[in-house]
């Protein structure tokens, strides 16, 4: 698949709206026999309830037009007992469908939370977090209360309404017409209305995403908005969206009022049709006061189908359109995935040489490549300190490695294996990774630290804490049990990075690759951490990219990037005698012109 279409939203097609709540049938299988009892009990209750008019039928032009009270109290009691049977049949079926919509909405859930596991890091680079939170939390809550009431409803109020109608045809032919006929305008009312409806639902949905992103941000940047005095400025933002979303909510609660009052209109027009042509039906003789009885019964029954009818609709229309959104997460490809044929060479075998090779790389929907012809081979055992100035691709170059993005040029290779070839689980187990903005949990800090080796002992958990430089973790209030991440205890941008180098390490890597993770500590500490690096992984590869050069010293070899390609490679101290683009990044020096890499005779790309 080319870089381009990388993690790119499934396209929206022309499709029908209700195509992809239909596309989740599969979920429904494993609960097709609770459904099956749901849709059985809810018809025969339908049954059991239109029995009671046909009931009340052979009362009235039975035992009372002949005046028998024992046949008065056998049918009295059958109507009983069908209202019973009614009543019983309609608990089960709520017993029965609080389970099945639920296990569905989990297994949806879990799958959408599996998939975006597999995005790629570019999809949830373009992806707002509150857009893919609206649609694990609200739009599968629609989906739910769709399958849970909608669907089911829809379908009994259906039968209902032929079964009605068909008995009314038999009752009295020409009011029974009266009445089928009144389903047309029915039909075209709510067609109009689940079109209105549909754009509506997908408005909201989407401004419910909006909205929970700007939540999330406002929540994560809350320091930085009050220290830069913006909190008015948020609230500003945040009150435009919470009004649209407003405004669009009225908007579809008017629509529904609005469809709902004409549905309504059309069964008591009918009824008041059907009294008044019934009346002088029975006068003539052609119906009898027992059967008018039963017609109007019976089309009473027809009343909540009709009134019911925009709410089923709306709750179908809103399950669509979150089917849509869940579908458009769902049908992202997750670009990066282990190669058929893909190796998995023991962790012994690995040696961990490190070579780019002529690697290029641009980001989905870039114009320009970050990184063009990098070639690069880092020894096993061998420290690189990748030197560049901002912006100019250190962490790009990284991140080819994990494959948490692919090179769009050249290959990146591990003693020999194209990273693309290896099993992504045995690469991400061979590669270790410390970043600068370290993510912590809301774990302990011991799970967080074993997140990479789950099977750690206290020693190994110990040794990777001292050499890591974060053994004050053992002085936490609840020790190597204390919560941290989200929601626990907060620790210093050092104190973060150490955790997070510990968790690195601890996961015995045959490549580290660090990136500027000790940024945040003091020169001296950060001297510390990286000399213990070098003491305790002796055979392990790194590549690091640092600042200081006091920690780019302690490397075997610098390079140097620059416009997304090396152009000097070698010794720290050679580098700056010789190299002039590397002196001045080092230090407050003005360098030579960007367009002007002069490695001064040491090994070019
Ligand atoms: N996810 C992304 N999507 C698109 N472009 C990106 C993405 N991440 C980085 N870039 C762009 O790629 C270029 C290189 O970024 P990168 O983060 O690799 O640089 P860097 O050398 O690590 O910078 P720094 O030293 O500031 O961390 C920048 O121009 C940046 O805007």
């Amino acid at each position: 698949m080319p870089a381009e279409v990388d993690g790119d939203p499934a396209p929206t097609t022309g499709r029908h709206p209700l195509d992809s709540l239909w596309r989740l049938r599969h979920y429904l299988r494993p609960y097709a026999h609770e459904f099956a009892w749901l849709f059985l009990a809810g018809l025969a209750a339908m049954a059991a309830g239109i029995a009671v008019p046909l009931v009340a039928q052979r009362v009235v032009d039975g035992p009372v037009a002949r005046q028998d009270p024992a046949g008065l109290f056998r049918l009295a009691g059958l109507a009983l007992l069908f209202g019973l049977a009614e009543a019983v049949l309609i608990f089960i079926r709520r017993w029965v469908q609080s389970s099945s919509s639920v296990g569905i909405e989990t297994a949806i859930r879990a799958d959408i939370y599996a998939h975006l596991q597999q995005l790629p890091a570019s999809f949830h680079d373009r992806w707002q977090s509150g857009q893919l939170l609206s649609r694990i939390t609200t739009d599968l809550s629609a989906i739910r209360r769709f399958l849970s009431f909608g669907l089911l409803f829809f379908v009994l109020n259906l039968v209902t309404y032929a079964v009605v109608v068909a008995l009314l045809i038999r009752l009295h032919p020409v009011l029974g017409l009266v009445v089928a006929v009144s389903a047309i305008p029915l039909f075209l009312l709510a067609r109009r209305f689940a079109r209105a409806y549909h754009a509506a639902s997908r408005r909201m949905q989407d401004q419910q995403g909006d909205l929970a992103t700007l939540v999330e941000e406002t929540a994560q940047g809350l320091r930085t908005a009050k220290a830069y005095g913006r909190g008015p400025e948020l609230a500003a933002r945040f009150a435009v969206s919470a009004r649209a979303l407003h405004d669009t909510a009225v908007g579809k609660g008017r629509l529904l009022a609005d469809t709902s009052a004409r549905l309504d209109l059309v069964p008591n027009l009918t009824l008041g049709v059907v009294l008044i042509a019934g009346a002088g039906a029975a006068a003539a003789g052609t119906l009898t006061i027992g059967e008018l009885v039963a017609f109007v019964s019976l089309q009473l029954l027809l009343i909540w189908p009709v009134q019911g009818l925009g709410w089923i609709i709306a709750g179908g229309q809103e399950a669509a359109t979150a089917a849509d959104r869940i579908w458009e997460v769902l049908d992202t490809p997750p670009a990066i995935l282990d190669a058929p044929d893909a190796a998995d060479p023991p962790r012994s075998q690995i040696l961990g040489r490190l070579r780019f090779e002529g690697v290029s790389f641009k980001y989905p929907g870039a114009r320009e490549p970050v990184l063009r012809g990098v070639d690069l081979t880092i020894e096993p055992g061998e420290t690189v300190a990748l030197v560049g100035a901002t912006g100019s691709g250190k962490s790009s170059l990284l991140s080819l490695v994990p494959r948490l993005h692919d090179v769009t040029g050249g290959r990146v290779t591990i003693d020999g294996y194209d990273v693309r070839g290896l099993r992504l689980a045995t690469l991400r187990r061979l590669v270790g990774v410390a970043f600068e903005e370290p993510t912590l949990f809301s774990m302990s800090v011991w799970e967080n630290v074993t997140l990479g080796r789950p099977d750690a002992g206290d020693e190994e958990v110990r040794a990777a804490l001292t050499l890591a430089q974060a053994t004050f973790a053992y002085d936490l209030p609840w020790g190597l049990a204390t919560r941290v991440g989200e929601q626990g205890l907060s620790l210093s941008g050092g104190q973060r990075q150490r955790l997070a180098l510990a968790r690195t390490v601890l996961s015995r890597p045959a490549l580290l690759l660090l990136d500027d993770p000790l940024s945040a500590l003091d020169v001296h500490t950060e001297a510390l951490v990286e000399t213990a690096l070098r003491r305790a992984l002796p055979d392990t590869t790194t590549l690091v990219v640092v600042h200081r050069p006091a920690t780019i010293a302690l490397a075997d070899r610098v390079a140097l990037l620059e416009a997304g390609r090396i152009t000097a490679l070698g010794r720290h101290s050679d580098l700056l005698a010789t190299v002039p683009a590397y002196r001045a990044l080092l230090s407050a020096e003005p360098g030579p012109p960007a367009d002007d890499p002069t490695p001064n005779g040491l090994v070019r790309s």
